[in-house]
């Protein structure tokens, strides 16, 4: 029999947490004939919550849920785990930006990069996804934290949310279905600068691949209102739901763990926060947007070289890396002022 996967999921009796913990258990992620142990974290403030979560989960009668246990606390929740969705943080409401939680959410990623360092096995090669906003900076501070125990090619921030809304917004435009446009790239930040392109995406219209700007017939739109709707979509949805964007970013985060996990389709890449090792000019250990392909064998992923950029792009991915730049330089003070 397959020995079970030690699935971590923080911040669990969240909405974000309440869509992803059913597709963790059932198969969907890591296959139907991977058992998994499912570790619940949150606040002990929500232990209650949490358990209603268990017994749900239980009842849900999932022939893939080895186990799924209820924790409120670092040691029990990071021991022993192969994959972690760090998704407890505080959320942004209406008027926010996301770099606007960074002083309330920093410190739950410190804390957590120690607890990774601390109770993780010394021959981890756990995979890690940050969910928790400002979520690339997030990453970054995890990563710092667990330095030394746990190598910083295993962390990764979730930007496959926005990559999917690109995938989504191409296929409106050009009348085709998802599995019809491939290979967008969001590059940067998990926010309003970050740099959603289509230079090298593909679309598959009635029998025949094109190029993505062939196939909208419609420059000023990719490079206007295509790219504002993927920016902006997150604080869109904020404004109707009046909470964040839940099932949308549950599937996202399944999606890049199944990719992490089983590697990505011949010819395609995805989008992931991962620390750059300097391509494309970004600066060595930013936690940047880039595309990237993984051998499933290996579970390792790597930058796609050799893409090229117009000026329109040098200029979108300097805003971006300048705004990371300053969010880490914001996120290190915040962690020295931080007492943990
Ligand atoms: N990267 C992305 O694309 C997206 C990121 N997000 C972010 O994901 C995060 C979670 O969002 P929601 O689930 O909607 O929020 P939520 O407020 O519904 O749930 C967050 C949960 O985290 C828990 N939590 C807080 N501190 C914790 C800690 N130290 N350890 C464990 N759990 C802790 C809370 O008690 C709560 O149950 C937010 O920061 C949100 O902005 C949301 C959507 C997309
Ligand atoms: O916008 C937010 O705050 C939540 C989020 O990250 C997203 O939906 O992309």
């Amino acid at each position: 029999m397959t020995a079970p996967l030690r699935v971590l999921v923080t911040g669990a009796a969240g909405q974000i947490g309440y869509s992803i913990v059913i597709r963790i258990a059932d198969g969907t992620v890591f296959g139907k004939e991977q058992p998994v142990q499912l570790v619940l974290l949150d606040v002990p403030q929500c232990a209650n919550v949490l358990e209603g979560v268990v017994f749900e989960l239980q009842d849900c009668a999932l022939p893939t849920l080895h186990s799924v246990e209820a924790v409120t606390e670092e040691k029990a929740a990071f021991t022993g785990i192969d994959y972690a969705f760090l998704v407890g943080a505080m959320p942004r409401r209406e008027g926010m930006e996301r770099k606007d939680l960074l002083a309330a959410n920093v410190k739950i990623f410190k804390s957590q990069g120690k607890a990774l360092a601390e109770y993780a096995k010394p021959t981890t090669k756990v995979a890690i996804i940050v969910v928790g906003n400002p979520a690339n900076t997030n990453a970054f501070i995890a990563a710092k934290y667990a330095a030394g125990k746990i190598p910083a090619k295993n962390f990764s921030a979730m930007t496959r949310l926005d990559h999917n809304r690109a995938l989504a917004q191409l296929a409106l435009k050009t009348g085709t279905t998802i599995g019809d446009v491939k290979n967008v790239i969001i590059w940067g930040n998990h926010s309003g600068t970050q740099f959603p392109d289509v230079t090298h995406a593909t679309v598959n219209k009635n029998g025949t691949e094109t190029d993505a700007y062939s196939a909208v017939g419609d420059n000023a739109f990719l490079q206007g209102p295509f790219i504002a709707t993927v920016q902006k979509r997150g604080g869109v949805i904020i404004e109707k739901r009046k909470l964040s964007s839940a099932m949308s970013a549950a599937k996202a985060a399944c999606d890049h763990i199944h990719d992490w996990h089983f590697g990505t389709k011949a010819g395609q890449y995805v989008s992931m926060a991962v620390p750059s090792d300097g391509s494309y000019g970004i600066p060595q250990g930013l936690i940047f947007s880039f595309p990237v392909t993984i051998d499933g064998a290996t579970r390792e992923w790597k930058i796609v070289q050799g893409l090229n950029f117009d000026d329109f792009a040098k200029g979108k991915i300097a805003a971006t890396t300048k705004e990371l730049e300053e969010e880490r330089d914001d996120a290190l003070k915040a962690c020295d002022d931080a007492n943990i």
